[in-house]
């Protein structure tokens, strides 16, 4: 796969002196599914913004195809938005809405009628074309949103935050929706959410940001399983954060007790933060536990019992176990050397990943 949008030292100082990105670096390869996730405030609206030319940076540079596009004019990008409100005409009607664009340029009118069709079957609105914007349900606006900026065939489409009017249940449909579309075109979408179990489900790719600053990128099951620090752990799911003190290679103690774990490449003595996930935590008996807990509460989510527990250094532990257990009752927690991850502080994702290969260069 080939790179189409690289972001080279980006930063975003806003005119009240606010720098809203700091130094962002990142590739995007074409064909694939990407998504910036992150809090409120921590640049993606601007990356995106950046991205599509409706903003510049203050300094770094943009590429798409290997072409210069810092200073491109936005509509010479080959690179459309879907808006967070659709953006769409209320007083057009579905065809003039996704036509519009087309109609600018002034296309053949049968090649207009040719490629609307298409863009409105490939979202499933075939046979809407005459319906008013005021008829269709949320879900079906957001797809002629996606219709819209679809049919001029770009190489790129940016989504801000475009799911989040949309109720529960048909938020979930439209991200397999979402999928589906970006599959059948072949084209790189880029999605702005805040919603961690949104970018999990939906992307090839993730970007996770905070002040500015890409804190990690890696594939769903790299974010979720290898945080590299204490603000992806926590932002990325459930997670157990407990200080802790690497002993040598794959030995970490915690909670006074001395752990075999995955993690090398930290000298001995370091402060570490160990992150485990209440996924990997088991419920057995005292004597086969690797730490002893007291269950404080316990709640049904339907699929899973969340359990609190705490130890005896005060500790609080959450687990999701398939088992219930009872309130006040001492009980073991197991977890394999794995499920242990080892965070040093302040380690840049590139560190991370320089230490990471030095050890598996070595096996
Ligand atoms: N025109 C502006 N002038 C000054 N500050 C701005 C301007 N636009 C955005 N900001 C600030 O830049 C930061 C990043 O904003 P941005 O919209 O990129 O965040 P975001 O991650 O998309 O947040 P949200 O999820 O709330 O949309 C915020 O603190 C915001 O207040």
């Amino acid at each position: 796969m080939s790179d189409i949008i690289k972001l080279n030292h980006v930063r975003k100082e806003y005119d009240d002196g606010f720098v809203a990105l700091k130094d962002i670096n990142l590739t995007i390869e074409s064909g694939k599914f990407y998504s910036l996730l992150g809090p409120s405030g921590s640049g993606k609206t601007t990356i995106l913004r950046i991205i599509a030319g409706f903003s510049e940076p203050t300094s770094g540079k943009v590429f798409f195809d290997g072409d210069d596009i810092t200073n491109l004019d936005s509509s010479k990008r080959k690179i459309n938005t879907v808006f967070q409100n659709y953006a769409l005409f209320p007083h057009m009607n579905v065809f003039e809405n996704v036509a519009f664009g087309l109609q600018i340029k002034k296309k053949d009118k049968q090649e207009i009628k040719m490629a609307v069709k298409e863009a409105l079957h490939m979202v499933q609105l075939d046979g809407f074309a005459n319906r008013e914007i005021s008829e269709l349900s949320g879900g079906q606006q957001q797809r002629v949103a996606i219709a819209r900026a679809i049919v001029n065939q770009p190489k790129v489409l940016l989504l801000d935050e475009s799911l989040s009017a949309l109720d529960k249940r048909l938020r979930k449909d439209m991200q397999f929706e979402l999928r589906e579309i970006q599959k059948k075109l072949g084209i790189t979408f880029i999605f702005v959410t805040h919603d961690q179990e949104e970018a999990l489900a939906m992307s090839d790719e993730i970007f996770v940001l905070n002040e500015g600053k890409i804190q990690q990128s890696g594939s769903p099951v790299d974010i979720y399983d290898e945080p590299v620090n204490d603000f992806v752990a926590r932002f990325i799911g459930d997670s157990n954060i407990l200080s802790g003190r690497m002993i040598k290679d794959y030995e970490v103690e915690f909670g006074n007790h001395r752990f075999e774990c995955a993690d090398a490449g930290i000298k001995p003595g370091e402060k570490v933060e160990v992150v485990l996930r209440p996924e990997d935590l088991d419920i057995t008996d005292i004597e086969h536990g690797k730490l002893r807990v007291m269950v404080e509460s316990q709640l049904f989510l339907g699929d899973h019992f969340e359990i609190k527990a705490i130890d005896s250094d005060e500790n609080e532990w959450l687990i999701h176990s398939t088992n219930p257990t009872k309130i006040g009752k001492e009980v073991g927690v197991y977890f394999d050397p794995e499920d242990i991850h080892v965070m040093r502080f302040g380690e840049s994702e590139a560190e991370f990943d320089k230490r990471l290969e030095a050890y598996e260069g070595e096996e």
